[in-house]
């Protein structure tokens, strides 16, 4: 996890790290004083400058000089005076024309993805009508009718942003439907917030960086409309000019007077691409996982190690343990939730991370796979088998997640895909590790599902995750956990989305396959007493600090930590007894 990242954050919001990657991310940052340096020339250079847009000159079609450092036209206009112009109704046609596509777009996408169903489908036969529209030749025909009545640089921005504003609205509407399931849009439901609120309060903010993404990409693709559009006579009109109507005035003059088309020719390609370079920059700051190449996500110092192949050739960690956390700390902004945590697990292990709701488990957990949320800053060292995993790129940690670590978590409901037959995921499973045949990954599915105690293992292949009950579907995920014989398996709180009943035989379940394929786990749960069933090993965590650590008998009859009393003294104790060690 990227140290630098903890030092820029410390203390800071969200949106402070995210600066804080973008100023790091050198193309993006690059790109963007090279776009605020052209839109700076744009609105300061013309109130310095000599000539205006529309002074003649006696200097007709002179080459650049002192005087005129672009040259001038065929009429004597001065062309340094020109671009500038055209610079400003270039920018303010492409700045319009987002605004006006992204606040469609918005709405439409998160009305869309927010009500489904019917609007959901109205919503999406709109945008697939636009879409099978020629955008520029309607685009085209629009400017003209709006020019004709003299209407301006807005005309045309309202006219490109209506028709632009599909990509948005779909990229809106997808991230939307994946929220609108989350507990905190039932939570503000249950508070009687209106759908309106619901949409632009809870969800619009939860999107907005997918939003000002896709806004500065449309802006290239703005600029480059407009100037197709002028270039084509239907954009900006004389006397007034855009870069587009300039390189189009300067056609006929490639050869013999060059620098009226090359100067807003270079000036357009400079302010689309600065403009896209921007746009991954925001991206990968927003979002540093979301690009395998990108430089945020595998900071130099860590680029130069070995690669996982050699890696896991390369001599296990001096103490002989599979995984070991070193100084393990995750911070969101000011908030430290783990801190400096140490932690040993030995090959078949059973190590217990205990502790209340908070203390920063599920994040330790998360720590050792890559998986932590992008809020969030970590630090610290993960050496799994010998190898170091905090440093890995996107494609390294595929190596590792669910073929060496397996996680189980805690809700199978939400963790098995709801659309594919549990069939289908063990296949899709088995697939991660070469082409397996769909008989082969059948009987081995039946396998897999007999030994987690799964009668009937052939007809439950077709069936869907809402047709079993919890607890079946708890033990089809920890069955698929196991498909690739992992080494170590991270199991956060895997009962306790089930009821008491079926809790023990998941559990029992759990111990078995683990036994059975001799691997370590690292056992997240609040609840001491089903620690005592399963664990070798217990850490007491509180306020995301490890406050002890011991062997499981240890833990139950000499807990050292105050902590530890206090939660074992609020553990329920089965028919009233004492919690016994297994
Ligand atoms: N995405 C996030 N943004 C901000 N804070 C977070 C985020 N995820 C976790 N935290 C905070 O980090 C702390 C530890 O969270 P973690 O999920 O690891 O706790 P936990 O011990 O696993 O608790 P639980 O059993 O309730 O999940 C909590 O204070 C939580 O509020």
């Amino acid at each position: 996890m990227p140290d630098r990242e903890l030092a820029a954050g410390a203390g800071t919001s969200k949106l402070a790290v995210t600066f804080g990657r973008f100023v790091r991310h050198k193309v993006g940052m690059t790109a963007l004083v090279v776009l605020v340096l052209v839109i700076l020339a744009a609105i300061i250079v013309p109130a310095l400058w000599t000539y205006g847009y529309s002074d003649i000159t006696p200097d007709l079609s002179q080459s650049p000089s002192a005087e005129h450092p672009m040259g001038t036209d065929t009429l004597g206009r001065d062309l340094l005076a020109l671009v500038l112009r055209g610079m400003q109704q270039s920018l303010l046609i492409a700045f319009s024309v987002t605004i006006i596509a992204c606040l469609i777009g918005v709405v439409l996408g998160v009305v869309s993805g927010y009500f489904g169903r019917y609007v959901d489908a109205a919503v999406m036969r709109l945008v697939d009508l636009v879409l099978t529209l020629p955008t520029l030749a309607l685009a085209a025909f629009l400017g003209s009718v709006v020019a004709g009545r003299g209407v301006s640089w807005l005309g045309l921005a309202l006219v490109l942003g209506s028709l632009m504003w599909t990509s948005v609205a779909r990229l809106v509407r997808g991230v939307v439907l994946s929220l609108r399931e989350l507990a905190f849009v039932d939570a503000a439901r249950v508070m009687g917030a209106s759908p309106a609120r619901i949409m632009f309060r809870h969800l619009v903010p939860s999107v907005s960086d997918h939003i000002v993404v896709a806004g500065t990409l449309m802006f290239g693709v703005a600029i480059l409309a407009e100037s197709s559009l002028s270039f084509l006579g239907f954009g900006v009109q004389p006397p007034d000019t855009s870069l587009g109507l300039l390189v189009a005035n300067a056609q006929s003059a490639v050869l013999t007077r060059p620098w009226l088309f090359y100067f807003p020719g270079l000036l357009i390609i400079t302010i689309v691409l600065s403009v896209n370079y921007v746009g991954e920059g925001l991206r990968d700051a927003f979002n540093p996982k979301s690009s395998p190449t990108n430089p945020l996500a595998t900071p130099r110092r860590r680029r130069r190690r070995t690669a996982p192949a050699q890696r896991r050739a390369a001599a296990p960690a001096p103490s002989g343990a599979l995984l070991t956390l070193t100084d393990l700390s995750v911070r969101f902004g000011e908030h430290l939730a783990v801190d400096s945590v140490t932690l040993e697990i030995q090959p078949g292990e059973v190590l217990a991370l205990v502790g209340e709701s908070g203390s920063g488990k599920s994040l330790t957990g998360l720590s050792v796979l890559g998986l932590l949320p992008n809020s969030a800053i970590g630090d610290g060292s993960v050496r799994f088998a010998g190898d170091e995993l905090s440093d890995l790129t996107f494609n390294q940690w595929r190596a590792y997640r669910g073929r060496r670590i397996a996680m189980i978590l805690q809700d199978p409901s939400t963790t098995l895909n709801p659309v594919l037959t549990i069939g289908a995921q063990f296949l899709d499973s088995m697939r991660l590790s070469g082409n397996v045949t769909r008989a082969a990954a059948r009987r081995r599915a039946i396998e897999l599902m007999e030994s987690v105690a799964i009668k009937d293992a052939s007809a439950r292949l077709d069936q869907y995750p809402h047709q079993l009950s919890g607890g079946m579907r708890q033990r089809i995920a920890i069955a698929l956990a196991m498909v690739h014989d992992p080494e170590l398996i991270i199991a956060d709180e895997p009962t306790t989305a089930l009821d008491v009943t079926v809790q023990s035989q998941v559990m029992a379940t759990l111990a078995l396959a683990r036994e059975r394929t001799g691997a370590a786990m690292l056992f997240i749960t609040h609840d001491l007493a089903l620690v005592a069933g399963i664990a070798d090993r217990v850490a007491v965590m509180y306020q995301g600090r490890i406050v002890e650590e011991q062997d499981v008998f240890a833990i139950f009859d000499a807990p050292r930590a105050d902590y530890t009393r206090r939660l074992l003294s609020l553990a329920p104790r089965i028919g009233g007894g004492a919690v016994e060690p297994r």
